[in-house]
């Protein structure tokens, strides 16, 4: 009798069997398709602050009762890159588990905030481009309009665009546009001075951009903290997001990819250095995010660090506690490599309160 656990017999097995597939690859994707993503999770305490306390995120409004309701809040409800991480871990089963990169997203919103945790997330995704890469033939570039939402009231929650490289099943022939493309650099255009406001206050920033105003300056600067990646943030964050991407949790198909390694979901790189750049500042609430990409890599072992420039301040909140402030924030890396960038408009709290 054959014993299939005889390891040259188990191999031949391995070697003849179909294998079950899971996710979609770039040709399974077409314009205006719409899915509603069967999986789905209770946006809980727990997995809240695991994220935010992982993250540094340490706002005291989403962690004390206290903190919450002098912020306008009933208790202290799902900070917002919890809620967006979780909106797209729903997603990656059906749109990006076969492993391709999360390059972008842009208008991040959340029509549906404040959201309090025992909320269950519903989560559907609209196919809204696809394109051939001419530098990578083994890949597509596929975006997606998602939208998560409350699963009792269908109210969205949290709405965006992302784009992620996609595996194909055939590789195509491409003319190489690209690549020369990215050899092309420009010449550094940087400012004479660097102002940094004096403290986290919306006034603060006003006076920062005024003086900057005043010379050929930029308001900018960068955070201290820096956290470097261990398993909880690369898989364990991921995973408890229904994150299945295999690049988060599985070496073995990663050694054998761009990256050569797991590395870390690109919601965890950016909340982190998003997190750095908020123990700068007094937040009131997050508005929204726009233009973030994901420039390299950011692996077990890597320092995330994170740098801000002020691009605009204005007296325009949707309270009198605050005014609304745009940034642009680079998280770097131990090489001082950027690894994320994008804008992120901001309510931050007038000291005048
Ligand atoms: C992935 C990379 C190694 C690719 O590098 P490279 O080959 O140098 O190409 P480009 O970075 O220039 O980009 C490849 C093509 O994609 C287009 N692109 C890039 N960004 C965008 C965007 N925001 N919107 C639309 N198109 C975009 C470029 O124009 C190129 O097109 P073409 O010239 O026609 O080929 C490198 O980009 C890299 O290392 N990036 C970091 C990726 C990363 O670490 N992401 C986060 C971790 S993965 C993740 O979180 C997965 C997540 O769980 C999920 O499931 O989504």
């Amino acid at each position: 009798m054959t014993d299939w656990t005889d390891p040259d017999t188990f191999a031949q097995a391995l070697e003849h069997v179909e294998t079950k597939e899971k996710g979609n690859c770039f040709e399974d994707f077409e314009e205006g398709d719409v899915i509603e993503h069967d999986p789905g999770l209770t946006l809980t305490q727990f997995g809240n602050e695991q994220w935010m306390g992982q993250t540094l995120n340490h706002d005291p409004a989403y962690w004390r009762t206290d903190a919450a309701e002098a912020r306008g809040f009933e208790e202290p409800p799902v900070h917002p890159d919890y809620l967006t991480a979780a909106t797209l871990g729903i997603t990656v089963e059906d749109l990006s588990e076969k492993g391709g990169y999360f390059l972008g997203r842009t208008d991040v919103r959340f029509p549906g905030t404040p959201v309090y945790t025992g909320t269950e997330l519903h989560v559907e995704s609209e196919v809204v481009n696809r394109a051939t890469s001419s530098s990578r033939p083994e890949y597509g570039i596929v975006s997606w309009r998602t939208r998560g939402k409350d699963a009792e009231t269908g109210e969205v929650l949290c709405s965006y665009e992302r784009t992620n490289m996609i595996p194909r099943r055939e590789p195509v022939a491409t003319d190489g546009s690209g690549a020369a493309a990215a050899e092309e650099e420009d010449e550094p255009d940087l400012p004479d001075e660097f102002v940094a406001p004096e403290g986290g206050y919306f006034e603060d920033f006003v006076a920062a951009l005024e003086e900057a105003d005043d010379e050929n300056a930029a308001v900018a600067y960068r955070h201290e903290r820096g956290r470097t990646q261990d398993d909880v943030t690369v898989a364990s964050l991921p995973l408890a997001t229904l994150n299945t991407a295999k690049q988060h949790h599985n070496v073995d198909v990663m050694s054998d990819s761009p990256s050569g390694d797991i590395v870390t979901y690109g919601d965890v790189t950016r909340s982190t250095a998003l997190g750095h750049a908020r123990s700068d500042e007094q937040t009131w609430r997050e508005v929204g995010f726009d233009d973030e990409s994901f420039h390299t890599f950011v692996a077990v072992g890597d320092t995330v660090y994170a740098f801000t420039r002020v691009l605009e301040a204005e007296d325009d909140a949707s309270s009198d506690e605050a005014g609304t402030v745009t940034f642009e924030h680079i998280a770097f890396n131990q090489d001082d490599e950027p690894v994320y960038s994008g804008t992120r408009t901001a309510e931050i709290r007038k000291r005048s309160n």
